[in-house]
């Protein structure tokens, strides 16, 4: 039997991904890849697992989790990915959009799935839109770049290749300086200690010690579900587990009345999910200034210093251009670097990024990880950074690891 055709589309942050995905799941005329006209084509994307979620919470209708007890949100990025897969597969479509399928996984997690989706097309064909060039599929017949809504063909895999490796762009000039010193807090700004945590009678998380001094900057790694989300959320005030725990931040023991408000003042926290918060007509300037006041937007007249602040954060951030514009007509690389600087305007003592890089291409992953790097060494926060992709070009000081285990990952500190 031969080959079905397997195509790779690489996106940028102009490309209209959600148009061309609409195109091919209504059978809209495209033409660069007519033969898909007629076919049965199903989407195996964030946005989907996204959607069965909506629809578990609020409508309690469960349709990828209907054999377990768990519920999808509670289940990790490869748990949700596997069941999203086998529930697309079991509708036996024509052929399968996938779209940036390795993002939020893990790098076995990866591996295992990238060799189920070219098992996959040497049955059935595959779409797949991708941002990052490491994210083709071998079997890939047929490149494209798709720039804004516009599709361009090659010719061959050798042309796509020569024409898309990317060269690094970096920043010059320093990190603008916050407009009160930072806060002088405890050299120990978080230190877990023996802290356990189960789940329904399964511990996730077995004994973790970990302290995270001023200053310090850390990569957080391990396979999905090893408990990542679940410490994050200790530190942010997010999670009740954190209770009746050895656990102390800002120098208070956890438990012993401070308020979860107070903590999240001391933290900038950063997931690309938090820029689809941001719907309202704000300008650059004022998204950045808003971090100052803690606020979703700008409902307060800025002063001439908060201004100031802001458009040396423009000008290193290379917007200051544009900094009238909508926040909600950048690119989804510029966007992410405007939300690092409202995190950062205030140098809080930790800021957390939390897969900050997911969906982002390579040109803007490289920018958004050399800011990153700036910040850590330009400036008296400390940082946690999540990801599962080795990012090339992040520098942190340290790695704590989670290795999952029976009774619950355990840590351990390594060294980049
Ligand atoms: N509220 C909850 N109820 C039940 N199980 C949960 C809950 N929250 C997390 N879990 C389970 O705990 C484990 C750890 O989850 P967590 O989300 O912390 O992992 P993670 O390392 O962040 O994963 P990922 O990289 O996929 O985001 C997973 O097996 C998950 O299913």
């Amino acid at each position: 039997m031969h080959q079905p055709k397997s195509y790779a589309i690489l996106t940028n942050n102009t490309s209209q991904t959600r148009s061309i995905i609409d195109k091919l799941l209504v059978n809209m005329p495209i033409p660069a890849l007519q033969q898909l006209q007629d076919l049965k084509g199903l989407l195996f994307s964030r946005s989907e697992i996204d959607r069965f979620m909506d629809e578990e919470e609020r409508h309690d209708i469960k349709i990828l989790t209907k054999e377990t007890q768990q519920s999808l949100k509670t289940m990790s990025s490869g748990e949700q990915k596997k069941a999203l897969l086998r529930y697309l597969l079991q509708q036996e479509p024509d052929f399968l959009v996938l779209v940036n399928p390795f993002d939020n996984l893990d790098v076995a997690t990866q591996a295992q799935l990238k060799e189920q989706l070219c098992d996959i097309a040497s049955s059935k064909i595959v779409v797949q839109l991708v941002s990052r060039l490491e994210d083709i599929l071998p079997v890939t017949t047929d490149f494209f770049k798709l720039d804004g809504e516009q599709l361009y063909p090659y010719e061959t895999a050798k042309a796509f290749w020569e024409e898309n490796q990317g060269q690094a762009i970096t920043f010059s000039g320093n990190i603008p300086q916050p407009l009160q010193a930072l806060e002088a807090t405890d050299t120990e700004l978080v230190k877990f200690e023996k802290v356990s945590v189960s789940f329904d009678g399964r511990q996730v998380l077995d004994q973790i010690d970990w302290t995270i001094k001023r200053g310090e900057f850390w990569q957080l790694i391990g396979p999905n579900g090893s408990g990542k989300s679940t410490l994050l959320s200790m530190i942010t005030g997010d999670s009740h587990k954190a209770y009746g725990q050895d656990l102390t931040l800002f120098g208070q023991k956890k438990g012993s009345g401070e308020s979860v408000w107070d903590l999240k003042k001391k933290i900038g926290y950063f997931t690309p999910a938090v820029t689809d918060k941001f719907q309202g007509y704000h300008s650059l300037e004022h998204m950045i200034i808003s971090g100052l006041h803690d606020s979703i937007g700008l409902y307060v007249i800025p002063t001439d210093t908060e201004k100031r602040l802001a458009h040396e954060w423009l000008k290193l951030l290379g917007l200051y251009d544009k900094r009238a514009n909508h926040f909600r007509d950048l690119s989804a690389g510029e966007k992410r670097l405007i939300m690092m600087a409202r995190a950062m305007i205030k140098h809080p003592p930790l800021l957390i990024l939390d897969e900050p890089t997911a969906g982002l291409d390579d040109p803007s992953a490289a920018l958004f990880v050399d800011l990153v790097n700036k910040i850590a060494s330009e400036s008296d926060t400390a940082i946690i950074f999540v990801s599962h992709r080795k990012e090339p070009g992040l520098h942190p000081q340290f790695n704590y690891i989670l290795n999952v285990r029976d009774t619950g990952s355990i840590g351990r500190v390594g060294l980049p």
